[in-house]
């Protein structure tokens, strides 16, 4: 009888090749930690394949049609725009394919991880089976991401809906695009579409876009999406689909040669063994996790997507990085709250902290600068925007940037939330002119300029102006 093989052990098993994974097991390799990471696809995951990078090098070509059409309000004439989508897509594929090495096997193997192409899953506490060997682990981490939500929609399996995992094989520009939802992703990928040529209709439930962003913001992206052809299905559900046809409730409907469904992402936790090895699920059916993301087995821990957190690659990382020091060092390390989110549509929404909406009802201040006044937005001819500081006393709490590349302009304001910095801190540091980022400088002058006006303090700066003034006057008739 053939011997069945013997489990070997490692300090760290890491399921999912992800942003999540990846960071998780180069940390632990780096803290020299035998680490093992297991992948059923391809190692980058989500982020690389079909999700951050695929999206932002799309979008970059369907700016640079949009900037050469509206090139003529500068003075500047193009002829007509054409969109070759083969060479649009040979350059999405470039981008990834530069990128991928830094994801790659090979990089991780350089790193000291040992790489597994194949599937994991749990079958007991601190025992998993890895491309069908059995393997021992001291610590796992779970990093398997989440999946496409497609709804449960009458004849929704009709008529070869994609998804983000599959629009990037699409040959040819659909002349007709409806997208059902009006998330980050409808909104990114929809007016890239429309930017490119297509025909895109936005289907949402809600009665805007970008449902949990400030709601002027939303507003302003919804302008930019019609300004582009985009036409907008709001506060209408999809509930049934026949071959070209969008039923919505209210009795009307959108025809469509390809259907796009983003309607949200669901964790990816099937097949798995997380009943046998004792990790529960939240309500949501994501990885339950406390703050120092172990999840219900004290040997497990999970980050990223699976955990139902905001799905963003950059929290994944940190989700990756802090799970991974505390299970190879016993720490208990949390995630930061400062977590900033942008939405790279034109114009960019980029939020981070306590939202407007919140500051209002908590009775915080709210300063708002419109692009209309910052000199380069007014050089360049991108006024549509604006940028919103949520101030606590004098500490900077929370911020909305809209505008051409908020999310640049994001990291400064992210970073002093995180430090606690104040309105000051940001009014007296000297900023390069002229830069979006003169808005957040504006808007931290209007709090000090009101804090000024009020009447104990400019009362105080009264008299001591007048003090100096008396000093001055005796000194000049003492010489
Ligand atoms: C169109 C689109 C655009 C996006 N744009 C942005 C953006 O601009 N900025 C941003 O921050 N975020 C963006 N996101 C979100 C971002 O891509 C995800 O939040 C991030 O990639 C999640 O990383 P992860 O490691 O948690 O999961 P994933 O990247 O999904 O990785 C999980 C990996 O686990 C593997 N796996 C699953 N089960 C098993 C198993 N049993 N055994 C072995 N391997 C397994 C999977 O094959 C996969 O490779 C975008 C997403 C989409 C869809
Ligand atoms: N720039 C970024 O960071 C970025 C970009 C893309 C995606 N993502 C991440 O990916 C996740 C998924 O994005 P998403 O846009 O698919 O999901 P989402 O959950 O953010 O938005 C889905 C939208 O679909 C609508 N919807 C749901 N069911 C519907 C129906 N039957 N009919 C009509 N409308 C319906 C919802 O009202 C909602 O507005 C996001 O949560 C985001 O974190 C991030």
């Amino acid at each position: 009888m053939p011997k069945p093989p013997t489990s070997e052990t490692v300090d760290l098993l890491v399921v999912g090749g992800g942003t999540a994974g990846l960071v998780g097991a180069h940390t632990a390799a780096t803290l020299g930690a035998r680490t093992m990471l297991v992948e059923q696809d391809r190692t980058g995951g989500d982020c690389l394949w079909t999700g951050c990078v695929p999206s932002k090098a799309v979008l970059a070509a369907a700016t640079a049609a949009a900037d050469a059409r509206a090139a003529g309000r500068l003075g500047v004439d193009t002829g007509k725009v054409t969109v070759d989508f083969a060479r649009v897509r040979a350059h999405v594929a470039e981008a990834i394919a530069t990128i991928q090495p830094q994801d790659s096997p090979e990089a991780l193997t350089a790193a000291g991880v040992r790489v597994v192409l194949g599937r994991a899953a749990l079958t007991g506490p601190d025992t998993a089976l890895v491309d069908g060997r059995p393997v021992r682990f001291r610590a796992a981490l779970l990093a398997t991401g989440a999946a496409p939500l497609v709804p449960p929609i009458e004849g929704i399996d009709t008529v070869d809906a994609l998804t983000s995992e599959t629009l990037w094989d699409l040959e040819e520009l659909p002349r007709r695009l409806v997208v059902l939802g009006g998330g980050p992703i409808g909104c990114e990928l929809g007016q890239a579409f429309a930017r490119l040529g297509s025909e895109v209709t936005v289907v949402d439930g809600l009665d805007r876009v970008l449902g949990p962003e400030d709601a002027d913001a939303a507003a302003l992206v919804a302008a930019a999406l019609r300004r582009d052809g985009v036409q907008l299905r709001l506060g209408a559900e999809g509930t049934r689909v026949e071959p070209g046809l969008l039923h919505l409730d209210g009795g009307s409907s959108v025809p469509f040669d390809r259907l796009l469904v983003a309607v949200g992402r669901r964790p990816r936790t099937s097949d798995l063994g997380l009943a046998a090895a004792g990790v529960e699920l939240d309500e949501h059916g994501a990885v339950a996790v406390d703050g120092s993301l172990r999840t219900s087995n004290p040997r497990v821990w999970a980050a990223g997507d699976v955990t139902g957190t905001p799905f963003f690659t950059h929290l994944s990382g940190m989700h990756g990085s802090i799970a991974a020091g505390n299970a190879v060092l016993g720490l208990r390390r949390t995630v930061d709250p400062v977590v900033p989110r942008v939405t790279y549509t034109s114009p960019e929404v980029a939020s981070v902290g306590v939202s407007p909406a919140e500051a209002r009802e908590r009775g915080l201040t709210v300063r708002r600068v419109e692009h209309a006044t910052v000199d380069r937005a007014v050089a360049e001819g991108g006024t549509d925007g604006f940028t919103s500081l949520v101030v606590d006393g004098r500490r900077l709490v929370g911020g909305v940037v809209v505008g051409p590349r908020a999310g640049e302009t994001l990291g400064e304001l992210t970073l002093a939330i995180r430090k606690g910095l104040t309105t000051s801190d940001l009014a007296g540091t000297t900023h390069a002119y002229p830069t979006y980022n003169d808005a957040l400088v504006d808007a931290a002058v209007e709090d000090l300029r009101a804090r000024l006006a009020d009447p104990l303090i400019s009362g105080a700066l009264r008299a001591a102006v007048w003090v100096r003034g008396r000093l001055r006057g005796t000194q000049r008739s003492e010489r």
